[in-house]
């Protein structure tokens, strides 16, 4: 295909926000997208919902939300009552005008909080719309908490399994892991740090691509990476108080970083399936000395495989002070896997 062999840079992504969590997560984070050129689209089939989304102005592109209501014959704009037949079926009767906001898209994220209606049924239908295509598509969802209950759970795990099946590559957030770490909060700033959580996952994923030692890859080399790759697992960790005295002084603390990478109740599928990986190190170049990222790589194959297909690239940021922050993706791993803290969620949502 000619576009690509343009670099990632110069290729049209789209970010879409599908059903109330997904659009929600995406508007709360638009701010951190400015870097990037990238359209934004909100859909739902509910238009209360869709109409508290701030439209912004065209010529601030970070703000610029096109807002579409889906299915309008079908749900009169009052939701999808929870049902995600009724959000695929609403995706389907804008189909035209869905396929003609992505035609000039490269590179898609669909955000969906699955469990609802409108987001589990028209984020997968428009995945699969997206990669017939032939735009690389990404699904980045969250799963709900244990407290909405087991038809959300459900709903999500259904909507997830479908996302896997069209999207070139699912990268899947458990709320669960958020509540755990944070139980004390209220429900709504749950909710918001899980916005945040799904915002940065989109933006791990373009600094990944985009990230100045990634700037020669071109689609092309990107598509080696995500596509088809199914289950996807991505985390962030920071390892804290490095200082350039070299790595017999600093190691336990990238150790600690990168077991934490690991450390979620929920891993979509068992990292060591992985075959593919997209790393980033980021830190201030007075600190981030190449032992350091030898012993960081070399920790994470160990950790996954050392078969492991591995693109990485290294960052200078001063900001970060005394801190390197680890970004991983790790692809092509087939199929959900529970950890230990979660199997109850399995015996009651996977028993047939
Ligand atoms: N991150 C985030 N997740 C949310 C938010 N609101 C809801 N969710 C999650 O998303 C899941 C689906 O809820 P919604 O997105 O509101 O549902 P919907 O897709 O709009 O579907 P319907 O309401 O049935 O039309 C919920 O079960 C929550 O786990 C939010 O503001 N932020």
């Amino acid at each position: 295909m000619a576009e690509s062999k343009k670099p990632i840079r110069k290729i049209k992504i789209g970010i879409i926000g599908a059903g109330g969590g997904g659009t929600n997560a995406i508007a709360n984070n638009a701010h951190k997208f400015v870097p990037f050129d990238v359209s934004f689209l909100a859909i739902n089939t509910d238009i209360q919902a869709l109409e508290k989304q701030k439209k912004g102005s065209k010529k601030d592109n970070s703000k610029f939300f096109e807002r579409k209501l889906i299915g309008r014959r079908l749900t009169r704009g009052l939701g999808a009552g929870s049902n995600p037949d009724i959000g695929w079926k609403a995706a389907a009767e804008d189909r035209e005008w869905i396929e003609k906001w992505l035609s000039d898209k490269k590179l898609v994220f669909i955000a969906t909080g699955m469990g609802g209606g409108s987001g589990t049924g028209a984020g997968p239908y428009i995945a699969r719309l997206a990669k017939n295509m032939g735009i690389l598509t990404i699904g980045v969802s969250t799963l709900p908490f244990l407290f909405e209950g087991k038809e959300r759970m459900d709903n999500a795990l259904t909507g997830l399994k479908t996302m896997e099946k069209y999207a070139d590559l699912s990268i899947v957030i458990n709320n669960n892991d958020l509540f755990k770490k944070h139980s004390s909060d209220t429900v709504e700033h749950t909710f918001v740090k899980a916005d945040k959580y799904l915002g940065d996952g989109i933006i791990t994923v373009l600094n990944l691509l985009l990230e100045d030692a990634l700037i020669n890859l071109d689609l092309a080399d990107i598509r080696k990476v995500v596509k088809d790759s199914g289950g996807g697992f991505i985390n962030i960790a920071f390892a804290k108080g490095i200082d350039e005295s070299g790595l017999d002084s600093n190691k336990e603390k990238f150790e600690k970083a990168i077991s934490s990478l690991f450390d979620l109740t929920f891993i979509p599928s068992d990292v060591k399936t992985a075959t593919k990986a997209l790393l980033s190190i980021s830190g201030s170049p007075n600190i981030l000395k190449m032992e350091y990222v030898r012993f960081i790589v070399n920790k994470i194959l160990a950790t996954v495989s050392h078969d492991l297909d591995i693109i990485f690239g290294v960052t200078n940021n001063p900001a970060l002070e005394d801190n390197v922050k680890i970004s991983l993706i790790l692809t092509g791993m087939d199929k959900i896997v529970l950890t230990d803290d979660v199997k109850d969620i399995e015996e009651k949502y996977f028993a047939n």
